[in-house]
């Protein structure tokens, strides 16, 4: 990898115009931002120190968790969250401009899984007869139909995809629903939270936690333990141990510093009550502009 004084090597989920790498930039301007392939292949590199950071999606407003990102950080890496990001997201059809004029007898539309379920229904109502493809970001579907001008295909992704790829938007604005958000993570090997005064948001813990087997109530346990104390959960979900049906842990994000007198006491007790807790540490949450 290329030597230079940068103060952080950042990877983000590429190519080169996908709605991680704007999120990136927005807490990232100066820095040497690195496009992957995957998901998976972001958090490699920051769990083996070949980066600094890594910027992941995590969860969309209108489709709820990225699966990957949440079972990497549980089974394959042991990483921090050092700040999240919220971004707006608007997507856009897209076609090679040889094929702007007649884009209405494409053969197939290419994307991100999640950003063709975002678009569900418009695609349902317009083209439900023209197949989807999966592709590993956005920017990697406008990347494909750039090099692709021999088919009249199209890619569902962002302005800037557009520009970087050269293509033509021909519908605007085709998610399902207007408030269309995604939160991005900027993982770090070390538990060191991005401060920035004057535009963070508030301070919040995500903890990984696994309930000890086949105890009635535990979960109703592990709730009260907040409860009691006041903490504000901002969201709690279940993802499959990948052990045996039924094996669950739960991803908690928890409106407070991991630090703070009242959350160390809660941690205490959990593990007191046969819990397994792991913190991804305390961050703030920044929106982009
Ligand atoms: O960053 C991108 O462009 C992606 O393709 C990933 C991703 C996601 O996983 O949610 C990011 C934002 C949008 O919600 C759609 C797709």
């Amino acid at each position: 990898m290329e030597s230079k004084e940068w103060e952080n090597r950042v990877a983000y989920l590429g190519p080169e115009g996908t709605f991680t790498e704007l999120a990136t930039k927005e807490l990232f301007p100066n820095d040497w931002t690195i496009p992957f392939k995957t998901i998976p292949e972001c958090i490699e590199a920051v769990d083996s120190g070949q980066v600094d950071r890594a910027v992941v999606p995590v969860e969309n407003a209108l489709e709820g968790t990225v699966p990957l990102t949440i079972d990497y950080l549980f089974h394959e890496a042991d990483l921090y969250i050092a700040a999240e990001v919220l971004s707006p997201i608007e997507q856009h059809l897209m076609v090679h401009k040889d094929h702007a004029a007649h884009y209405g007898e494409m053969e197939r539309v290419y994307s991100h899984p999640h950003a063709l379920a975002q678009c569900h229904k418009f695609l349902h109502y317009h083209y439900r007869s023209v197949p989807l493809s999966q592709t590993t970001s956005t920017a990697a579907a406008a990347q494909y139909v750039s090099e692709h001008p021999e088919n009249n295909i199209a890619a569902i992704a962002n302005i800037a995809a557009a520009k970087q790829y050269d293509l033509a938007i021909v519908e605007q604005n085709i998610h399902d629903f207007h408030f269309n958000h995604t939160r991005f993570f900027v993982l770090s090997k070390r538990n060191d939270r991005i401060e920035r005064e004057a535009d963070q948001g508030p301070i919040k813990t995500t903890l990984m936690i696994k309930l000890p087997n086949d105890r009635s109530g535990a979960l109703h346990q592990v709730l009260s333990v907040f409860a009691w104390r006041q903490i504000n959960l901002s969201k709690i979900e279940s993802r499959p141990l990948k052990t045996g049906l039924g094996d669950y842990f739960f991803i908690v994000d928890l409106l407070e510093d991991e630090h703070a007198p009242l959350m160390m006491g809660a941690m205490e007790e959990l593990r007191a009550l046969g819990c397994s807790v792991k913190s991804l540490g305390s961050y703030y949450t920044y929106q982009q502009k």
